[in-house]
C-alpha cells in the first residue's frame, strides 16, 4: 500500500517502522511543519492515509482526506466532538473512515471483558466503580480516549450513572476517570470495583507502542478496499 502518514511523532515513526517492514510505501511524511503538503495528495498518489496527529489538528486532516477521496485511519484523541461530523462527511463523499481511540488488540480484548464485567457488576450496588488512565508526561489530552471509551462501556450498563466526570471522584451519581502522568508510562487503563470487603480490578498495561501501530496498519490493509465508517469491534468480530 502506499501509505500517507498524517503525524509524524511517537506513533507515526512507530507505524512508519512497521509499515516499511511489511512492505508497504511511505509516500509522505506530514506534520505541523509541513502541515500544508497534504494539499499535495489525492486518491492518485495515495491509497489510505493513518493519521495520529493531536486534538486540535485532527478533524481537519481526517476531513480532508474524506473530501479527496483518501481512505482515512485516525487514532488521533481528544477531538470527537466532531466525530458525527466526520461520519456525514464520510457518507456524503461516499469515503472509507476507520477511528479507534486504541488500535492494541489487546486494549480491544479488555473493552470486551471490561463491557462483559459491568453488565455483571451493575447488580452489585456495594462496588464503587472507577477507571484509572496512566499516560507520559507528553500527552496533551485528558482523560485518555481510551479511557472515555471504558467508561462508555461501563455506562452502557450502568444507568443509575450519569455519565462520567475526570478527576471528581466526590461526584458519587458519575464515574470517574482519574488520569496521572509519569515518566515513560505509554498507556495503562486500570477499572476497580471497590466495595468495604474486597476489590476487583480489570486493567490493560501497554509495554510498547507496537501494538497501536500493528493494529492501525492492519485497519489501513482492511480499510482500503471498503467505503463506510468502521473501528475495531467491525474488524475483529468483537
Ligand atoms: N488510537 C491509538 O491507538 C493511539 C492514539 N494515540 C493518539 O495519537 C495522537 C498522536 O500521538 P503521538 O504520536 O504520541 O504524539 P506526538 O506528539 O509524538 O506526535 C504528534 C504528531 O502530530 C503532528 N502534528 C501536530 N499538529 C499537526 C497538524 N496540524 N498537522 C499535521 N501534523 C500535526 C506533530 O508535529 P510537531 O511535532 O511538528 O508538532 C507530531 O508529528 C494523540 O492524540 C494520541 O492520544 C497515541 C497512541 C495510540
Ligand atoms: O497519547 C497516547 O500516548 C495514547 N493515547 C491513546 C488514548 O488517549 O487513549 C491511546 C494510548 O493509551 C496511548
Amino acid at each position: 500500500m502506499r501509505i500517507l502518514l498524517i503525524g509524524y511523532g511517537k506513533m507515526g515513526k512507530t507505524i512508519e517502522q512497521l509499515a516499511l517492514s511489511k512492505g508497504h510505501e511511505i509516500i509522505g511524511r506530514i506534520d505541523h511543519n509541513n502541515a500544508e503538503d497534504l494539499l499535495n495528495y489525492t486518491s492518485e498518489n495515495a491509497d489510505v492515509a493513518i493519521e495520529f496527529t493531536h486534538p486540535e489538528a485532527a478533524y481537519g486532516n481526517i476531513s480532508y482526506c474524506l473530501t479527496h477521496g483518501i481512505p482515512v485511519v485516525s487514532g488521533s484523541t481528544g477531538w470527537l466532538d466532531k466525530f458525527e461530523e466526520a461520519v456525514e462527511l464520510c457518507k456524503k463523499n461516499n469515503g472509507a473512515f476507520f477511528y479507534a481511540s486504541n488500535y492494541s488488540v489487546g486494549v480491544n480484548l479488555f473493552f470486551h471483558f471490561n463491557e462483559y464485567i459491568a453488565s455483571k457488576m451493575q447488580a452489585y450496588p456495594e462496588y464503587q466503580v472507577g477507571i484509572r488512565e496512566i499516560h507520559h508526561l507528553q500527552k496533551v489530552d485528558k482523560p485518555s480516549g481510551t479511557g472515555i471509551t471504558t467508561a462508555e462501556g461501563i455506562l452502557s450498563s450502568y444507568k443509575n450513572l450519569g455519565g462520567w466526570v475526570a478527576d471528581s471522584p466526590e461526584e458519587k451519581n458519575k464515574l470517574n476517570i482519574a488520569s496521572e502522568r509519569e515518566p515513560d508510562v505509554v498507556g495503562t487503563h486500570i477499572v476497580t470495583y471497590s466495595s468495604e470487603v474486597d476489590q476487583i480490578e480489570l486493567g490493560h498495561i501497554a509495554h510498547s507502542r507496537a501494538g497501536f501501530a500493528e493494529g492501525a496498519v492492519m485497519a489501513a490493509s482492511w480499510l482500503v478496499s471498503r467505503k463506510g465508517v468502521y473501528g475495531m469491534k467491525d474488524m475483529l468480530n468483537l
